[in-house]
């Protein structure tokens, strides 16, 4: 049975050892790391089965065969490159920090290095096996438009740097338009979809990132439209926030276990 270790305890990770817990992924939970010891201790109280231990990263990538980050783009920067020298494969939900060329180019050349693979689930997005197969003919542009309610905004570093305070808004509001690589700096925890989107694409440099703020919705709403040579592709999808963060859709855990699944199953379906 395939071994994973998951760093980051927060809503996608304790979704996590709760599908491999129940038997829903056949895996062995071997380890689990965060910052947070509460985390960790509110996640091994939930556990019924499984009985992983406490361990940091690169402990966990010297005995695990699959590590899942869903932690912070900060998490990405710091243990995915000891993470894939250490041969473990990694699983990456904190999409955002592969903006950086130079760092995606060492993530890109330690895997071969040392034979193991990175995985991005679709995460909170839909239509990236259509932009994929879309984009092997030639794309000529790639629009994201992500609006969220107020709640789930809040904290963005780019709403602190430019002092904008949504509490008192009525109507929507336009944060942001811009390329996908600067969308993805500036609110690191709201479109890491906007990342997978560039690396199923066109790119971070020419993906275009619309954010709204939308007081009147509960939903996080995404929409993707892209024209190319195989025609148009026009894509909404209605997500509902997590209870315990508001900021990350349900889908976004769901489309781990789905990939999760994939990779412990020897019939793979779809691209
Ligand atoms: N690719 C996608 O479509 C999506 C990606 N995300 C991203 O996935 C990640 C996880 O999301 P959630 O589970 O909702 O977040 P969360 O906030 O519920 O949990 C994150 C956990 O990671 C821990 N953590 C953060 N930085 C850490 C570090 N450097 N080392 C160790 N632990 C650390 C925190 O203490 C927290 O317990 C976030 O970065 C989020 O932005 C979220 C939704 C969609
Ligand atoms: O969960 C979502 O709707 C999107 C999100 O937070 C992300 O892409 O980082």
């Amino acid at each position: 049975m395939i071994k994973i270790g998951v760093i980051g305890c927060g809503f996608i990770g304790s979704q996590i050892c709760m599908a491999i817990d129940s038997g829903f992924i056949e895996a062995e939970l071997t380890g689990i790391f965060d910052f947070s010891g509460e985390k960790v201790n509110s996640v091994l109280s939930e556990l019924k089965n499984a009985s992983p231990q406490k361990l940091n990263p690169e402990q966990l990538s010297e005995i695990c065969d699959l590590i899942v980050e869903c932690a912070s783009q900060e998490a990405v920067l710091k243990y995915a490159p000891p993470i894939l020298s250490n041969g473990c494969d990694l699983m990456i939900l904190s999409a955002g920090a592969l903006q950086n060329r130079d760092f995606y180019a060492l993530l890109q050349k330690t895997a071969l290095q040392h034979d193991c693979k990175v995985y991005i689930p679709s995460g909170a997005i839909a239509g990236t096996d259509g932009l994929k197969s879309a984009a092997v003919a030639g794309l000529n542009s790639v629009t994201v438009t992500t609006r969220k309610p107020v709640s789930g905004l809040i904290g963005s570093p780019y709403l602190l740097e430019k002092k904008i305070d949504l509490s008192q808004i009525k109507e929507p509001i336009l944060l942001f338009e811009g390329k996908a690589a600067d969308a993805v700096v500036a609110f690191p925890k709201n479109v890491n979809i906007c990342a997978t989107i560039s690396l199923c694409g066109i790119g971070f440099e020419k993906t275009v990132v619309r954010i709204i703020a939308d007081p009147n919705i509960h939903e996080n709403i995404h929409e993707l439209e892209v024209f190319g040579e195989f025609g148009h592709m026009k894509m909404t999808i209605e997500n509902k926030p997590s209870p315990q963060n508001p900021k990350t859709s349900y889908l976004a855990a769901l489309s781990t276990i789905s990939m999760l699944k994939r990779i412990t199953n020897p019939i793979q379906i779809g691209i």
